[in-house]
């Protein structure tokens, strides 16, 4: 498991200190679960902390990406170029990271995160959808960013094809392809067999990583599961922060680390302090594992779903839970927020 060397596949620079590096998204994943309404002093206040406890890589971006704050997505208080700005004048040794879907946000959104500091372009895709992506990595690389891909809801097809879209993503410059289980709906082997996939069609020219969520409370052992199968690069949210029942917390991966041996470089202590006293005072509540989430994760519905069903649940006087279950039949994909408004109405119309 310890590699020796600090230069891996996909041309990324490790550090010695990590078997696997850790991104902390609950400045960008955890913007779901605040409603994007990240303060400037927050996003100092966790960026000090996490880098402190030793975390690599910090992503800041509205919860939704580059150019996410609109009404469908719902519009940020603090314009996230401010916040990217403020998360690299705090960090003294972590990375920024941003993300963007292509359509969301556009190619000058990337150059205005590179041009405020931050210094890796994460672009994300549906997983069938690579293809779209890859003006943004060749944009990227031209500009000296390092890339990250990430193929979204990675549970709804299987690891061959997922493996293929993960070629296009790293032939386009990509330097590390995520399996992202947006919906937490992935249980041990499903992640494990499609991060090795994706490490066999690689081989070294990328490095795969894993981003998980804790629908189905299986966050941080599917996160073990993508490590032993070869995954170089973890996402996790300190606290849980982020959308459904949040990612899986950075703070007991890191734990779990320690005790099999995995280096990530961050300290587990400091790591237990930020969360406690640092990242939950800016959370608006814990991110519960309750019926909604559950539904997300057993029926495969797409995390950052659940602020909106909620929202129109109650608008509508349905169920949110009964919502999300419709939404993983008619298999919505990110950018389909608005079709929960005509679940709602459906309900509704089969209630009266
Ligand atoms: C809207 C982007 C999405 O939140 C990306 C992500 O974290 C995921 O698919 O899990
Ligand atoms: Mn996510």
């Amino acid at each position: 498991m310890v590699h020796s060397d600090t230069i891996h596949s996909g041309g990324i620079h490790f550090d010695s200190a990590w078997d696997v590096r850790v991104t902390d998204t609950s400045l960008r994943d955890g913007s779901h679960h605040k409603r994007h309404q990240f303060s400037g002093e927050e996003v100092r206040a966790i960026v000090a902390a996490l880098d402190a406890s030793g975390v690599p890589v910090i992503e800041v971006t509205h919860g939704d990406g580059l150019g996410g704050s609109s009404f469908n997505y719902g519009f940020s208080k603090t314009p996230e170029q401010e916040l990217i700005t403020i998360a690299v004048d705090t960090a003294k040794n972590a990375k920024i990271a941003f993300l963007m879907l292509p359509g969301v946000g556009i190619k000058e959104d990337i150059v205005e995160a590179q041009d405020n500091g931050a210094s890796i372009c994460r672009i994300a895709t549906h997983c069938t959808e690579a293809d779209v992506s890859i003006q943004h990595f060749g944009l990227a690389r031209e500009r000296g960013l390092e890339t990250v891909g990430f193929l979204m809801m990675a549970h709804t097809i299987p690891p061959e094809q997922l493996a293929k879209q993960a070629r296009i993503m790293a032939d386009a410059g990509c330097q590390c392809v995520y399996v992202v289980d947006s919906a937490g709906a992935l249980v041990l082997e499903q992640v494990s067999d499609r991060v090795e996939a994706l490490v066999a069609e690689l081989g070294d020219d990328a490095q795969v990583g894993f981003h998980g969520h804790e629908n189905l409370g299986l966050g941080v052992a599917n996160s073990v599961a993508a490590v032993r199968a070869g995954a170089r690069q973890i996402d996790g949210s300190t606290r849980r922060f982020g959308a459904g029942a949040g990612n899986a917390p950075v703070e007991a991966f890191v734990g779990v680390c320690d005790k099999i041996g995995v280096k990530t470089g961050i300290d587990f202590f400091e790591i237990a302090d930020a969360a406690e006293d640092v990242v939950r005072p800016a959370m608006p509540a814990e991110c519960l594992l309750d019926r909604q989430a559950l539904m997300m994760g057993y029926a495969g519905v797409y995390s950052s779903f659940l602020k909106h069903a909620e929202r129109q649940a109650e608008r509508y006087g349905v169920s949110a839970a009964e919502m999300l279950v419709r939404a993983g039949k008619r298999k919505l994909v990110g950018g389909q927020e608005d079709q929960l408004i005509d679940i709602a109405l459906e309900l509704q119309r089969e209630r009266a």
